[in-house]
């Protein structure tokens, strides 16, 4: 179990700049290229056993002939981590996590490669064995290079003549970045980063808009503590050059490994509080990162608490509110289960997170194969294993933090900022939740629910309600122990947000103006201020926190949890003295706003007691989830 091996690139100036090698699972980083040869025979996961036949065929390039090891680590740091080290202080081990050496069901964490899909869209026909290109015949259309693209970006062309190029810091598959310095003015001799991307490897229009779209998301997000500060973007004939603050504290995939794989809780605390702050945010301002991983965050300095920075912003995109993406992008061993199925959002990122903290807290990638196939089959299928060790000997609260985020289903999945209000981060940490995206979509959907959707929605927060005004005390308290503290603690965190006032109420005014208070560009691009307008219901009214909890209630969410089924069947009885009422089946259709197309007779037949005519206990329960014409259709 747990054998790693791996060994240096036998020679590594001879790998292209594409220099991932799709053949096999080896990524090669130059100048200093690592090389993470597979595990030996019979210790991939479970469900990769039996489908060995067609990994080894898939990797009969692999480096099997690496020296073995049955420890960890046997790994090269980016070039950042040499070239930075000789100007930090040494380390103080003092407060850091002891570098532990432990055996792992998986190899340790190394840099990950991008979905080959990914590559074959952007870089068209240049690899003739990858796959075809999804869209057309592009590269043809084209030439090879490209050749026939408009690569002008508009950007200053001034590079050379302010800034003179260093040494370079970093390489990825897209670009490499250098140091740069001032060459005269005010900033003289400071040094920045520059990521070049050569324009030679923009060889399809989506490669070109990739450029365009990872700079004017940069210069929109800039300025967020957690994110890596953007100067300005130039080309010439042959770059494109993004300048941006130097980060100097080398990548956290190289600290995870130089600490033996594993992060104390508190550690890995600090670095999960710092990702999900910057993915809240980014995720307010309709922007999905679609690439996060250890090797995008950067740690300003080498100090033990430096900061972290997200960075490569190259696979991001702008997404709207109710708005699904179908592209599959990212790294294979971080991507979410529904970006394989083509339909996801910004949870899609909240998984990627659960991965990173999944292996900050053990070592090892929580899905694993030899193959990006492999990794596919265990994304989708997989759970990670949490028996091993360290697991039974971390918080119960770490494990089901991690849980929580790597939940398969992205509604059940809970938000960045949700995830912040967690009691593994809340506990120890005074954290301030930011505002949340969901909140507005919950809203919106509540605001054009049914009457009746509403009151049962409203009979889900009774229990919060004080006891002496509650009619129905017992049920009430059963109810409140659902919302538990850290759930109403996120919903007191999110009202109080909206509510400048504090007069116990927000206004539509009240929601536009914390917008407003947080928005970047990026929100016009991802129609943020279109959507506030599917909220005008709240002109002329004001919602007080009750029927804020009612409105914010993720009845998906709330599913997952083990007392969900209990918490349902008070609330019903409650609906059932407080708002249940005989309704007909035609009537139950048009609350529901269903299309008349839908045979509504056969649908829902079993959502109405035959007894009284009033609803049943599954169809209260269909209600809170607010079905629409959709869902039905699916359901059949
Ligand atoms: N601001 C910075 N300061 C220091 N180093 C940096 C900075 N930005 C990037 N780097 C280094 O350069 C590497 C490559 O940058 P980046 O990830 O943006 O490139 P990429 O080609 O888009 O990568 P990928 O293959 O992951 O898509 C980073 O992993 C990091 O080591
Ligand atoms: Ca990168
Ligand atoms: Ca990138």
């Amino acid at each position: 179990m747990g054998l790693c091996t791996s060994k240096p690139s036998p020679n590594p100036s001879d790998s292209t700049n594409a220099s991932i090698n799709t053949r096999n699972n080896d990524i090669h980083r130059k100048p200093n290229s690592v090389s993470a040869s597979p595990l030996p025979d019979g210790v991939n996961s479970k469900e990769d056993q039996g489908k060995q036949g067609e990994e080894e065929k898939e990797s009969s390039n692999s480096n099997n002939e690496g020296k073995k090891s049955p420890f960890f680590p046997f790994y090269s740091p980016s070039p950042a981590h040499y070239l930075f080290s000789k100007k930090s202080p040494a380390r103080s081990s003092t407060n850091s996590t002891p570098k532990r050496f432990f055996r792992r069901p998986f190899p340790p964490p190394s840099p990950a490669k991008h979905i080959r899909a990914v590559l074959a869209r952007r870089h068209g026909s240049v690899k003739p064995n990858e796959a075809a290109i999804p869209e057309g015949s592009e590269a043809e259309a084209t030439g090879a290079n490209g050749t026939g693209l408009d690569k002008s970006f508009g950007f200053s062309k001034h590079f050379g003549s302010k800034y003179e190029l260093g040494d370079e810091v970093g390489r990825g598959h897209f670009g490499y970045t250098c140091t740069a310095k001032f060459k005269k003015g005010e900033l003289k001799g400071q040094q920045v980063a520059v990521k070049v991307i050569p324009k030679a490897k923009m060889t399809t229009a989506i490669a070109i808009e990739d450029v365009r779209r990872e700079v004017k998301i940069l210069r929109a997000l800039s300025g967020h503590s957690n994110l890596v500060q953007f100067y300005d973007a130039y080309e010439d004939h042959d770059n494109v050059y993004i300048v941006m603050e130097l980060c100097e504290g080398g990548e956290l995939l190289d600290r995870i490994l130089s600490r033996g794989g594993k992060y104390t809780e508190d550690d890995a605390k600090a670095v999960m509080i710092q990702i999900l702050n910057v993915v809240a945010f980014c995720h307010l301002q309709g922007v999905v990162h679609r690439d996060l991983k250890p090797e995008n965050f950067l740690f300003t300095s080498k100090d033990e608490n430096s900061q972290l920075k997200a960075i490569d912003f190259g696979l991001s995109d702008f997404v709207k509110p109710d708005e699904r993406l179908n592209d599959i992008v990212g790294s294979a061993y971080y991507v979410a289960p529904e970006v394989l199925h083509r339909s996801y959002s910004t949870e899609a990122d909240v998984w990627s997170i659960g991965v990173i903290a999944y292996i900050l807290l053990c070592g090892s990638r929580p899905f694993w194969a030899r193959t990006e196939s492999g990794i596919f089959r265990a994304v989708l299928k997989a759970d990670p294993s949490f028996d091993e060790a360290p697991w039974p000997s971390l918080s119960s609260e770490a494990r089901d933090f991690v849980k929580r985020l790597l939940n398969k289903d992205p509604r059940k999945r809970l938000t960045a900022a949700q995830a912040l209000s967690h009691p593994w981060i809340k506990k120890y940490n005074d954290v301030k939740v930011p505002l949340d995206i969901l909140i507005f979509k919950l809203m919106k959907a509540y605001l054009r629910s049914s009457s009746l959707r509403k009151a049962a929605l409203r009979v889900c927060i009774w229990g919060l309600e004080a006891e002496d005004k509650n009619p129905h005390p017992s049920l009430a308290q059963a109810l409140s122990k659902t919302l538990t503290v850290d759930e109403l603690f996120y919903l007191k965190e999110q009202f109080a947000l909206l509510e400048p006032n504090k007069n116990g109420t927000i206004s539509l005014e009240n929601i536009k103006a914390a917008l407003m208070k947080n928005a970047t560009d990026a929100m016009k691009d991802a129609r943020i201020p279109e959507f506030l307008a599917s909220l005008n219901a709240l002109q002329y009214r004001r919602m007080d926190f009750d029927e804020f909890c009612a409105a914010a209630l993720t009845v998906h969410q709330l599913e997952a949890l083990d007392r969900w089924e209990q918490h349902a069947r008070c609330a019903y009885e409650i609906f059932e003295k407080e708002g249940n009422r005989p309704i007909v089946i035609e009537e139950l259709a048009s609350e529901l706003g269903l299309s008349p197309s839908v045979p509504v007779h056969a649908v829902l037949h079993d959502w109405i007691r035959h007894t009284d005519g009033k609803l049943s206990f599954l169809g209260f329960v269909k209600l809170l989830h607010g079905v629409s014409s959709r869902t039905i259709a699916k359901a059949q």
